[in-house]
Protein backbone atom coordinates (compact mmCIF):
# COMPACT_ATOMS: atom_id res chain seq x y z
CA UNK A 1 0.00 0.00 0.00
CA UNK A 2 1.23 3.90 -0.65
CA UNK A 3 2.18 6.12 1.67
CA UNK A 4 -0.59 7.45 4.06
CA UNK A 5 0.95 10.96 4.16
CA UNK A 6 1.94 12.67 0.77
CA UNK A 7 2.68 16.44 0.66
CA UNK A 8 2.37 19.00 -1.47
CA UNK A 9 5.91 19.30 -3.23
CA UNK A 10 5.98 23.02 -2.97
CA UNK A 11 4.87 23.17 0.69
CA UNK A 12 6.22 20.71 2.93
CA UNK A 13 6.68 22.90 5.55
CA UNK A 14 3.33 24.44 6.73
CA UNK A 15 4.41 25.20 10.64
CA UNK A 16 1.70 28.28 9.99
CA UNK A 17 -0.70 26.93 8.18
CA UNK A 18 -4.81 26.45 9.46
CA UNK A 19 -5.91 22.80 9.07
CA UNK A 20 -8.92 21.44 8.05
CA UNK A 21 -9.75 17.94 7.97
CA UNK A 22 -12.04 16.84 5.13
CA UNK A 23 -13.65 13.45 4.34
CA UNK A 24 -13.65 11.69 0.79
CA UNK A 25 -16.87 9.18 1.51
CA UNK A 26 -18.71 7.13 -1.36
CA UNK A 27 -19.22 3.71 -2.69
CA UNK A 28 -16.67 1.21 -2.79
CA UNK A 29 -14.45 1.39 -6.20
CA UNK A 30 -15.77 4.93 -7.56
CA UNK A 31 -12.52 6.59 -7.13
CA UNK A 32 -12.04 7.67 -3.47
CA UNK A 33 -8.48 6.81 -3.12
CA UNK A 34 -7.73 7.90 -7.32
CA UNK A 35 -8.85 11.13 -6.20
CA UNK A 36 -7.34 12.21 -3.48
CA UNK A 37 -3.70 10.88 -4.67
CA UNK A 38 -4.56 13.64 -7.41
CA UNK A 39 -5.49 16.12 -5.55
CA UNK A 40 -2.97 16.22 -2.59
CA UNK A 41 -0.06 14.67 -5.12
CA UNK A 42 -0.85 15.33 -8.42
CA UNK A 43 -0.91 12.11 -10.23
CA UNK A 44 -3.12 8.97 -10.79
CA UNK A 45 -2.08 6.12 -8.70
CA UNK A 46 -1.40 2.79 -10.95
CA UNK A 47 -2.91 0.18 -9.08
CA UNK A 48 -4.86 1.34 -6.06
CA UNK A 49 -5.92 -1.19 -3.07
CA UNK A 50 -8.97 -1.32 -1.52
CA UNK A 51 -8.54 1.57 1.24
CA UNK A 52 -8.71 -0.54 4.83
CA UNK A 53 -10.40 1.74 7.06
CA UNK A 54 -8.75 5.08 6.37
CA UNK A 55 -5.49 6.60 5.09
CA UNK A 56 -5.13 10.47 4.73
CA UNK A 57 -3.04 12.79 2.36
CA UNK A 58 -2.39 16.49 3.12
CA UNK A 59 -2.24 19.59 0.25
CA UNK A 60 -0.96 22.68 1.17
CA UNK A 61 -2.27 25.53 -0.81
CA UNK A 62 -2.38 29.51 -0.66
CA UNK A 63 -5.98 31.19 -0.72
CA UNK A 64 -5.26 35.22 -1.14
CA UNK A 65 -2.07 34.82 0.40
CA UNK A 66 -3.03 32.44 3.38
CA UNK A 67 -1.33 28.68 3.58
CA UNK A 68 -4.37 26.72 4.08
CA UNK A 69 -3.73 22.75 4.81
CA UNK A 70 -6.52 20.50 3.54
CA UNK A 71 -6.16 16.88 5.31
CA UNK A 72 -7.94 14.54 3.05
CA UNK A 73 -9.28 11.62 4.73
CA UNK A 74 -9.68 8.90 2.64
CA UNK A 75 -12.07 6.42 3.86
CA UNK A 76 -13.08 2.79 2.80
CA UNK A 77 -15.99 2.23 1.21
CA UNK A 78 -16.37 -1.78 1.95
CA UNK A 79 -18.53 -1.69 5.20
CA UNK A 80 -16.06 -4.83 6.19
CA UNK A 81 -12.81 -2.32 6.08
CA UNK A 82 -15.11 0.52 7.93
CA UNK A 83 -16.86 -0.70 11.11
CA UNK A 84 -13.98 0.10 13.66
CA UNK A 85 -12.87 3.46 12.36
CA UNK A 86 -16.31 5.08 11.74
CA UNK A 87 -16.13 7.03 15.05
CA UNK A 88 -12.44 7.92 14.17
CA UNK A 89 -13.21 9.71 11.05
CA UNK A 90 -15.97 12.06 11.70
CA UNK A 91 -14.72 13.42 14.42
CA UNK A 92 -14.03 17.33 13.95
CA UNK A 93 -14.79 17.40 10.68
CA UNK A 94 -14.47 20.42 8.74
CA UNK A 95 -16.10 19.41 5.13
CA UNK A 96 -16.72 16.34 3.43
CA UNK A 97 -16.63 15.12 -0.03
CA UNK A 98 -19.43 12.90 -1.15
CA UNK A 99 -17.69 11.02 -4.38
CA UNK A 100 -19.91 9.07 -6.91
CA UNK A 101 -18.72 7.68 -9.99
CA UNK A 102 -20.71 9.15 -13.04
CA UNK A 103 -20.62 6.05 -15.19
CA UNK A 104 -22.28 3.91 -12.18
CA UNK A 105 -25.69 4.96 -11.51
CA UNK A 106 -25.97 2.58 -8.49
CA UNK A 107 -23.23 4.72 -6.80
CA UNK A 108 -25.12 7.49 -7.44
CA UNK A 109 -28.61 6.47 -5.55
CA UNK A 110 -26.29 4.87 -2.74
CA UNK A 111 -25.35 8.64 -1.83
CA UNK A 112 -28.31 8.93 0.84
CA UNK A 113 -26.98 6.55 2.94
CA UNK A 114 -23.66 8.42 3.13
CA UNK A 115 -25.84 11.58 3.56
CA UNK A 116 -27.68 9.45 6.59
CA UNK A 117 -23.83 8.29 7.98
CA UNK A 118 -22.92 12.12 8.08
CA UNK A 119 -25.88 12.83 10.25
CA UNK A 120 -25.89 9.85 12.41
CA UNK A 121 -22.14 11.22 12.95
CA UNK A 122 -23.01 14.55 14.30
CA UNK A 123 -22.16 16.57 11.13
CA UNK A 124 -24.84 18.95 10.59
CA UNK A 125 -25.87 20.45 7.31
CA UNK A 126 -23.60 23.34 8.10
CA UNK A 127 -20.43 21.44 7.35
CA UNK A 128 -19.29 22.77 3.87
CA UNK A 129 -20.18 19.93 1.57
CA UNK A 130 -19.19 19.34 -2.16
CA UNK A 131 -20.59 16.70 -4.88
CA UNK A 132 -18.15 14.92 -6.64
CA UNK A 133 -18.92 13.33 -9.88
CA UNK A 134 -15.41 10.68 -10.53
CA UNK A 135 -14.69 9.02 -13.89
CA UNK A 136 -16.00 11.53 -16.40
CA UNK A 137 -13.16 10.37 -18.68
CA UNK A 138 -15.69 7.29 -19.15
CA UNK A 139 -18.88 8.91 -20.15
CA UNK A 140 -20.14 7.40 -23.46
CA UNK A 141 -22.48 9.48 -25.32
CA UNK A 142 -26.23 6.73 -25.00
CA UNK A 143 -24.83 5.35 -22.15
CA UNK A 144 -26.76 4.77 -18.53
CA UNK A 145 -25.11 7.27 -16.58
CA UNK A 146 -25.71 10.07 -13.81
CA UNK A 147 -26.61 13.32 -15.99
CA UNK A 148 -24.86 16.42 -14.97
CA UNK A 149 -28.97 17.49 -14.44
CA UNK A 150 -29.64 14.72 -12.38
CA UNK A 151 -26.27 15.37 -10.32
CA UNK A 152 -27.04 19.25 -10.28
CA UNK A 153 -30.76 18.33 -8.81
CA UNK A 154 -29.47 16.67 -5.62
CA UNK A 155 -26.56 18.87 -5.07
CA UNK A 156 -28.78 21.59 -4.89
CA UNK A 157 -31.29 19.86 -2.84
CA UNK A 158 -28.59 19.07 -0.07
CA UNK A 159 -26.85 22.18 -0.42
CA UNK A 160 -24.11 20.54 -1.75
CA UNK A 161 -21.26 22.54 -4.52
CA UNK A 162 -21.17 19.93 -7.47
CA UNK A 163 -17.84 19.17 -9.72
CA UNK A 164 -17.29 16.59 -12.56
CA UNK A 165 -13.53 15.05 -12.78
CA UNK A 166 -11.83 12.34 -13.74
CA UNK A 167 -8.78 11.66 -11.37
CA UNK A 168 -7.31 9.61 -14.32
CA UNK A 169 -7.14 13.26 -16.79
CA UNK A 170 -8.77 15.73 -14.62
CA UNK A 171 -8.16 18.68 -18.07
CA UNK A 172 -10.99 19.19 -19.64
CA UNK A 173 -11.66 21.99 -22.58
CA UNK A 174 -13.88 24.21 -22.32
CA UNK A 175 -15.00 27.43 -24.15
CA UNK A 176 -16.13 31.12 -23.05
CA UNK A 177 -14.60 33.54 -20.48
CA UNK A 178 -11.65 32.60 -18.29
CA UNK A 179 -11.67 33.03 -14.78
CA UNK A 180 -10.03 35.73 -13.32
CA UNK A 181 -6.52 34.80 -13.18
CA UNK A 182 -6.76 32.53 -16.48
CA UNK A 183 -6.93 36.64 -18.83
CA UNK A 184 -8.55 35.24 -20.92
CA UNK A 185 -11.13 36.88 -23.97
CA UNK A 186 -14.74 35.72 -23.60
CA UNK A 187 -15.50 33.02 -25.99
CA UNK A 188 -11.88 31.68 -26.34
CA UNK A 189 -11.33 28.00 -25.51
CA UNK A 190 -8.68 26.64 -22.46
CA UNK A 191 -7.83 23.74 -20.43
CA UNK A 192 -9.46 24.22 -17.15
CA UNK A 193 -7.38 21.27 -14.50
CA UNK A 194 -11.00 20.40 -12.78
CA UNK A 195 -8.86 19.16 -9.88
CA UNK A 196 -7.08 22.42 -9.23
CA UNK A 197 -11.03 23.60 -9.14
CA UNK A 198 -11.97 21.34 -6.77
CA UNK A 199 -9.00 21.91 -4.35
CA UNK A 200 -9.45 25.64 -4.71
CA UNK A 201 -12.89 25.63 -3.88
CA UNK A 202 -12.74 23.46 -0.73
CA UNK A 203 -10.00 25.69 0.69
CA UNK A 204 -11.61 29.20 -0.61
CA UNK A 205 -14.75 27.94 1.54
CA UNK A 206 -13.19 26.92 4.26
CA UNK A 207 -10.85 29.79 4.84
CA UNK A 208 -13.75 31.84 5.42
CA UNK A 209 -14.74 30.10 8.18
CA UNK A 210 -14.18 30.94 11.88
CA UNK A 211 -16.06 28.06 13.99
CA UNK A 212 -14.59 25.30 15.74
CA UNK A 213 -15.75 22.50 14.19
CA UNK A 214 -16.38 21.68 17.88
CA UNK A 215 -19.26 23.93 17.29
CA UNK A 216 -20.76 21.76 14.69
CA UNK A 217 -20.23 18.70 16.95
CA UNK A 218 -22.18 19.81 19.82
CA UNK A 219 -24.80 21.70 18.75
CA UNK A 220 -28.08 19.98 19.74
CA UNK A 221 -26.40 18.90 22.84
CA UNK A 222 -25.42 21.76 25.03
CA UNK A 223 -25.63 24.06 22.82
CA UNK A 224 -21.69 25.25 23.19
CA UNK A 225 -18.57 24.55 22.30
CA UNK A 226 -15.23 23.01 23.87
CA UNK A 227 -12.41 25.43 24.53
CA UNK A 228 -9.18 24.28 25.97
CA UNK A 229 -9.95 23.55 29.60
CA UNK A 230 -7.11 25.44 31.02
CA UNK A 231 -8.13 28.66 28.96
CA UNK A 232 -5.82 28.96 26.14
CA UNK A 233 -6.33 31.20 23.77
CA UNK A 234 -7.58 28.95 20.47
CA UNK A 235 -4.39 28.87 18.36
CA UNK A 236 -4.85 29.83 14.93
CA UNK A 237 -4.81 25.79 13.15
CA UNK A 238 -7.67 25.03 15.51
CA UNK A 239 -10.21 27.22 13.79
CA UNK A 240 -12.35 26.09 11.29
CA UNK A 241 -14.95 25.58 9.53
CA UNK A 242 -18.73 26.92 8.29
CA UNK A 243 -20.08 30.69 9.09
N1 LIG B 1 -10.92 5.55 -15.94
C1 LIG B 1 -10.85 5.93 -14.67
N2 LIG B 1 -10.71 5.01 -13.69
C2 LIG B 1 -10.64 5.45 -12.41
C3 LIG B 1 -10.73 6.82 -12.07
N3 LIG B 1 -10.65 6.93 -10.73
C4 LIG B 1 -10.50 5.68 -10.26
N4 LIG B 1 -10.50 4.78 -11.25
C5 LIG B 1 -10.37 3.32 -11.13
O1 LIG B 1 -11.44 2.85 -10.33
C6 LIG B 1 -11.00 1.78 -9.49
C7 LIG B 1 -11.31 2.08 -8.03
O2 LIG B 1 -10.61 3.24 -7.63
P1 LIG B 1 -10.30 3.57 -6.10
O3 LIG B 1 -9.75 4.94 -6.06
O4 LIG B 1 -9.52 2.49 -5.46
O5 LIG B 1 -11.79 3.54 -5.48
P2 LIG B 1 -12.23 3.76 -3.94
O6 LIG B 1 -13.50 4.53 -3.98
O7 LIG B 1 -11.11 4.36 -3.16
O8 LIG B 1 -12.50 2.26 -3.45
P3 LIG B 1 -12.51 1.69 -1.92
O9 LIG B 1 -11.15 1.86 -1.35
O10 LIG B 1 -12.91 0.25 -2.05
O11 LIG B 1 -13.56 2.47 -1.16
C8 LIG B 1 -9.49 1.61 -9.77
O12 LIG B 1 -9.33 0.56 -10.68
C9 LIG B 1 -9.08 2.93 -10.40
O13 LIG B 1 -8.00 2.79 -11.29
C10 LIG B 1 -10.89 7.77 -13.15
O14 LIG B 1 -10.97 8.99 -12.95
N5 LIG B 1 -10.95 7.27 -14.40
Amino acid sequence: MESSLEFSSSYSSSSSCRTFKVIVVGDSGVGKTCLTHRLCAGRFPCRPDATIGVDFRERVVDVEGERVKLQMWDTAGQERFRKSMVQHYYRNVHAVLFVYDVTYPASFRGLPAWVEECRQNSLGQDIPRFLVGSKGDLRKPGANQVSREQALKYAQAHGMTLFETSAKNPEVSRVGRRDRNGNGPPGESYHQDTMESIVMAVAARLRRCRKLPEQHHNKGYNGSFKVPADGRPLEKGHWACTC
